[in-house]
């Protein structure tokens, strides 16, 4: 199972992340009480250990912009999490994961869309970091392959454990639920990679 730690914002949280065996860290390049500057990113992400990689959370933005951004931090993935034409997921250099709001009439077509993976998030306003789950058994007649799927939305430490169980995903994400009055909490990103991870933990 993977795990991605997305709206990282700092340093120190960065490296917690890495410590407790994030696989994926997101940086949010949108509108959000978690954006980050490429600037930032790039340093945080220059400090890194190969085995964490990274991804950019975009909104509807120009790829000439996006192109510019995965340059400038060395992005591995794009994540796009608006309303991109399948053109754009096309022209787009690195790994591209395109969100998809859970909801039925959206779902069922979602697998044509040509992307690496598919993330899928509770619908919300603000695009992503709602902190809500949704019904995740509406994704089992989408026809998304496991293989690619990443699953998202109000996951934390205490339901990832069944929310891996019950949707067998490539990878889980996470943002609200590691955090402790709005900043990324060491212990609870601990907590959730080793409930994420349970299965890898029974093989040793
Ligand atoms: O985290 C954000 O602030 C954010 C903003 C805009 C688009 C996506 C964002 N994050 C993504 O939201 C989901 C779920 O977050 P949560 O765990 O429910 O808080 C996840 O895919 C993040 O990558």
């Amino acid at each position: 199972m993977f795990v991605k730690i997305c709206g990282i914002t700092t340093e120190k949280a960065a490296q917690a992340a890495a410590e407790a065996g994030a696989d994926l860290i997101g940086f949010v390049f949108t509108k959000s009480k978690r954006e980050i500057t490429p600037v930032a990113a790039a340093a945080i992400a220059s400090r890194l250990p190969a085995s964490v990689q990274t991804v950019g959370v975009f909104v509807n933005e120009e790829p000439a912009v996006m192109e510019q951004i995965a340059s400038k931090v060395g992005l591995d993935f794009h994540q796009l999490h608006g309303e991109e034409p399948p053109d754009v997921a096309k022209s787009l250099s690195a790994k591209v994961i395109k969100a998809f709001p859970a909801e039925k009439t959206r779902l069922e077509n979602v697998h044509t869309y040509p992307c690496d993976y598919f993330l899928i998030d509770t619908p919300s306003i603000n695009r992503g970091g709602s902190g809500k789950t949704f019904d995740w058994s509406l994704l089992q007649e989408s026809g998304i392959d496991r293989e690619r799927l990443l699953l998202a939305g109000g996951l934390h430490p205490e339901n990832v454990r069944e929310a891996v169980e019950a949707v067998n995903p490539f990878a889980v994400d996470v943002s609200s639920g590691v955090e402790t009055a709005g900043k990324k909490d060491p212990e609870k990103m601990k907590a959730f990679i080793e409930q994420a991870k349970h299965r890898e933990v029974y093989k040793k």
